[in-house]
């Protein structure tokens, strides 16, 4: 469920007198989503995307992402192009809550990762870093591992009742994650999406059978930090099978189409194990967090926590790159 902030029909006219957008033909809320309230509307001038802003979501942060997105789309990168009133604004306010209106993208996100997918998503990955080289204005990344302490801290209560003897075993992922944490400027920096999970990857048929990435949506994590850690979180997201498996064939599949833009640097290389540990601990303390502290019947889907300890797992005891499919 993501309508959280319901809009009456009065109140969208009302705001959509000031876009270039013609009438208003129909709208609708969106079940899917976490983190804000999206309505897909139908207008004269074609589909857009409203979407309000919820509480998690820091109104401050939010001219960065919509500038990025905007940087993004005038490079021929398909995501989101926030749309302007006449008077040239972006975010605006509706319903109580911050607001804007995106263009729609066309695609369904996939279901069930086929290793078909995971070629055109690296080449996607990668076209969306060499897009983001000339954006200058810097967004520390909110939940990198300088986040990853404090919020262990905010779960020891909570997170042994997940699964015993489980704070303790992230205590010391964690620490040996950090220790072998690349120092800062040793490996290269951008803007990241860092959430490019499947479930913010639009594909359409390319025509003969085969998936091509029509949209990527959903930048309200994107970030400036290190390149090569975009790609550890899509290995997490999108290289497991249903039974916990690594799928080495997706991996490769993502990580040679990435390079063939954008080879990665040895340094990339070699960091890129403890940067899947890296992303395996975020995920799973975001998730753990949310799982201890959501009360029951709150509006936020909680996601299970250990798919993550699992990945957690596998990738400590993975034998280097090789066997992560470089
Ligand atoms: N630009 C867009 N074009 C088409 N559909 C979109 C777009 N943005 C969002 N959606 C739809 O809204 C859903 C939720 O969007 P998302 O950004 O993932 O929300 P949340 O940030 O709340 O998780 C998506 O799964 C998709 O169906
Ligand atoms: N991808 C994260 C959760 C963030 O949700 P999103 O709907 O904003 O992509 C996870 O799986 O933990």
């Amino acid at each position: 469920m993501a309508v959280y902030t319901e809009v009456t029909d009065e109140a969208l006219r009302a705001f959509l007198a000031d876009y270039p957008l013609g009438e208003l033909r129909a709208f609708r809320g969106i079940a899917e989503g976490v983190e804000n309230s999206n309505y897909a509307l139908k207008t004269a001038a074609g589909d857009f995307i409203l979407t309000l802003y919820e509480k998690r979501v820091d109104p401050a942060e939010l001219p960065w992402f919509l500038a990025l997105m905007e940087h993004l789309a005038a490079r021929g990168i398909d995501c989101p192009l926030p749309v302007k009133t006449r008077d040239g604004i972006a975010l605006r306010a509706l319903a109580g809550r911050p607001a804007a209106i995106c263009t729609f993208l066309p695609g369904v996100w996939p279901r069930r990762v086929r290793p078909e997918h995971c070629a055109p998503l690296g080449e996607a990955l990668a076209r969306l870093h060499l897009a983001g080289a000339d954006f200058d204005e810097l967004r520390p990344n909110g939940l990198g591992p300088r986040a990853w302490a404090p919020l262990l801290d905010r779960c020891r209560e909570g997170g042994d009742a997940v699964q015993a003897g489980l704070v303790a075993e992230l205590d010391r992922a964690l620490a040996g994650i950090l220790a072998a944490w690349p120092a800062e400027g040793r490996l290269p920096t951008g803007q990241i999406h860092a959430d490019l999970f499947p479930d913010n990857v639009f594909f359409l048929d390319a025509g003969d059978g085969r998936p091509r990435v029509s949209g990527l949506i959903d930048f309200y994590f994107a970030c400036t930090d290190l390149l090569a850690y975009d790609i550890a979180v899509c290995l997490n997201a999108w290289c497991f099978e249903p039974d916990g498996s690594y799928n080495v064939t997706k991996a490769h599949a993502l990580l040679a189409a990435y390079q063939r833009l954008r080879p990665l640097s040895a340094g990339e290389r070699a960091a890129l194990p403890v940067l899947c540990r890296g992303a395996a601990i975020r995920f799973l303390l975001t998730r753990l967090y949310d799982w201890t502290a959501t009360p029951a019947g709150a509006l936020v889907t909680r996601k299970d926590p250990l798919e993550y300890l699992r990945k957690l797992r596998f990738f400590a005891h993975a034998e280097g790159p090789g066997s992560l499919g470089l």
